[in-house]
């Protein structure tokens, strides 16, 4: 693939994730001028519209693609902005994709917490340091409520929206260790430099955003 071409302050680089939050995103920052359709499915990562790169990526890459400059902005879920321990500007709440993270067992599990599987290790140690349980961590990629339900761990740390895969399993939160949503993230130095593009982006999702908090 040819590298991406020097792009003047005009030019924005965004990154989003594939996956669940892509059309929702695509939705809002078109409502919020962009000029972004969503990509026909193909192989292709990265996609030109007047004026704006978008980038495709893992959830997890997004912090990393804007934290170090490549990407100007992006959205991603704040579960993954806190995993990330990425100290990216998060400057507008998008309030899509809302789920919380939690600690989850058996249904009537009392027994002790020896091991906690999970696909947000830094949260869940965090978590369990915090109270002083001296429980094992152990990082798993998807399917994490299999892990309890399977005996591979006394407990799991996952997301939960409906609650529809904890009814389904036998499972039930024991306790929530904190609410995410899809945040836009913005490269500190992009915002000064990009800044005629950026800030007029940052002020127009937080009128829609709060339009859409008030039904409006
Ligand atoms: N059931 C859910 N309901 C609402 N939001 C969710 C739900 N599950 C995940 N999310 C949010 O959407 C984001 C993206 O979820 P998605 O399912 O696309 O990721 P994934 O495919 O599990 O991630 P990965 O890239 O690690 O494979 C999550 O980081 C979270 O913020
Ligand atoms: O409370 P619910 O509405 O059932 O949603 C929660 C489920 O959604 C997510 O899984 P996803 O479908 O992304 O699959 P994954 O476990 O492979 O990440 C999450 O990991 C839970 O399993």
């Amino acid at each position: 693939m040819t590298p991406a071409p020097p792009r003047g302050p005009e030019h924005l680089t965004l990154a989003l994730p594939k996956g669940r939050i892509l059309a929702d995103a695509i939705s809002l920052l078109s409502r919020a001028g962009l000029p972004l359709a969503l990509p026909e499915k193909s192989r292709a990562l990265r996609h030109e519209f007047p004026g704006v790169t978008l980038l495709e990526l893992r959830n997890q890459d997004v912090p990393v693609y804007v934290d170090l400059g490549v990407a100007d902005v992006g959205i991603v879920g704040k579960d993954v902005l806190i995993e990330s321990g990425r100290a990216v500007y998060e400057p507008v709440d998008l309030r899509f994709a809302a789920c919380h993270l939690s600690l989850i067992r058996e249904v009537g599990a009392t027994g002790p917490i020896g091991r906690v599987a999970t696909k947000y290790p830094r949260s869940a140690r965090a978590y369990l340091a915090a109270r002083g349980i001296p429980a094992e961590v152990v990082k798993l990629s998807g399917n994490i409520e299999l892990a309890a339900l399977t005996g591979l761990a006394d407990a799991v740390v996952d997301l939960v929206q409906t609650g529809s895969t904890l009814r389904a399993n036998h499972l039930e939160e024991v306790d929530v260790l904190y609410h995410s949503s899809a945040r836009l993230v913005v490269n500190r130095a992009a915002l000064k430099l990009r800044r005629a593009r950026l800030r007029p982006l940052i002020e127009r999702l937080r009128e829609l955003t709060a339009e859409e908090a008030t039904g409006g």
